[in-house]
């Protein structure tokens, strides 16, 4: 039996659903009574695309009281995004999953209005269900551009200057001058991005072009996620690269990035309060129940 059947075979009977922002899959795992804690061995297993259900990540959804870490935010937020990698690692924060992870709380019934907050490990987070079933985020404030040494990252042969932004999960964001350049990124193992200390905790690396004039706020991105591998999409990453890219063509505080990836498109604005907000949508997909090995 392999590892991940026995690790499912933990998981017997559950129901579990799948969702995705923008390409960015997820597993959720509706835990209100904190009886699937969820190890890394089952979190890998649930994420694995042949040997179980298949996904970027998993969210498992938690009674934010009931949870030790995120317990200081249940005045603000009832449920608790936990958020994990398909590697088994946690985040910080997660956008898109926080995008599909409101979807299926207003679905199942479980938040009632269109403006809520979730607990995160990044904080509590406030939602808003937009009128045309987009999902807004309140990503809070970036702190970025990180200017105390300009990381380098790089692919192959080839190094850039990087732009360092957390959102609050780590991010390097490359900028390159040709869309074919892009394209031609090889992202299948993960980018080299220094120096060590910078990210003791490895990194997410966004490669961005811009799209049309500096003024039209439109870029497009590639993203290799630290604990996944190259995504569709990346939420926080679309943060970072809005914020790199604000620096970078000394726009205005408050203003909105149109932010192309693989998956789709995301509207990222920052507030007069230097708050980020990302909107997007977040499908439900499926549901399914785990059911040990035959
Ligand atoms: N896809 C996620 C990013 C998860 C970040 C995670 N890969 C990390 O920081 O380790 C998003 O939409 O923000």
């Amino acid at each position: 039996m392999t590892s991940h059947a026995a690790a499912l075979g933990e998981l017997e009977g559950l129901a579990v659903l799948k969702g995705h922002g923008t390409g960015n899959d997820f597993v959720l795992v509706p835990d209100a009574d904190g009886a699937h804690p969820l190890t890394p061995a089952q979190v890998r297993a649930l994420a694995d695309r042949r040997f179980g259900l298949g996904a970027d990540g998993v969210l498992r959804v938690a009674r934010t009281k009931d949870s030790p870490e995120v317990a200081d935010q249940a005045a603000d937020a009832e449920w608790f995004m936990d958020y994990r990698n398909g590697d088994g690692t946690t985040a910080e924060m997660c956008g898109n999953g926080a995008r599909v992870f409101a979807r299926y709380l207003v679905d199942s019934g479980l938040e009632s209005g269109t403006s809520f907050s979730i607990a995160t490990r990044g904080g509590a987070r406030a939602v808003r269900i937009e009128g045309d079933g987009d999902v807004t985020i309140d990503m809070g404030v970036a702190t970025g551009p990180l200017l105390r040494a300009m990381p380098v990252v790089s692919v192959g042969p080839e190094s850039w200057n990087a732009t360092a932004v957390n959102v609050p999960n780590p991010h390097a964001v490359v900028f390159l001058e040709e869309p074919d350049d892009l394209d031609a990124l090889d992202l299948t193992q993960p980018p080299q991005a220094g120096p060590p200390a910078m990210f003791p905790d490895g990194v997410n690396v966004e490669f961005v072009v811009r799209v049309g004039a500096p003024d039209e706020r439109h870029v497009r991105m590639r993203v290799h996620e630290r604990g996944v591998g190259e995504t569709l999409s990346c939420g926080t990453g679309a943060c970072a690269v809005m914020v790199a890219a604000a620096g970078r063509d000394q726009a205005p505080a408050e203003v909105a990035y149109t932010v192309d990836v693989p998956g789709g498109t995301v509207v990222v604005t920052r507030r007069a309060d230097e708050h980020i907000e990302l909107r997007g949508p977040a499908e439900i997909v499926a549901i399914a129940t785990i059911t040990s090995a035959p």
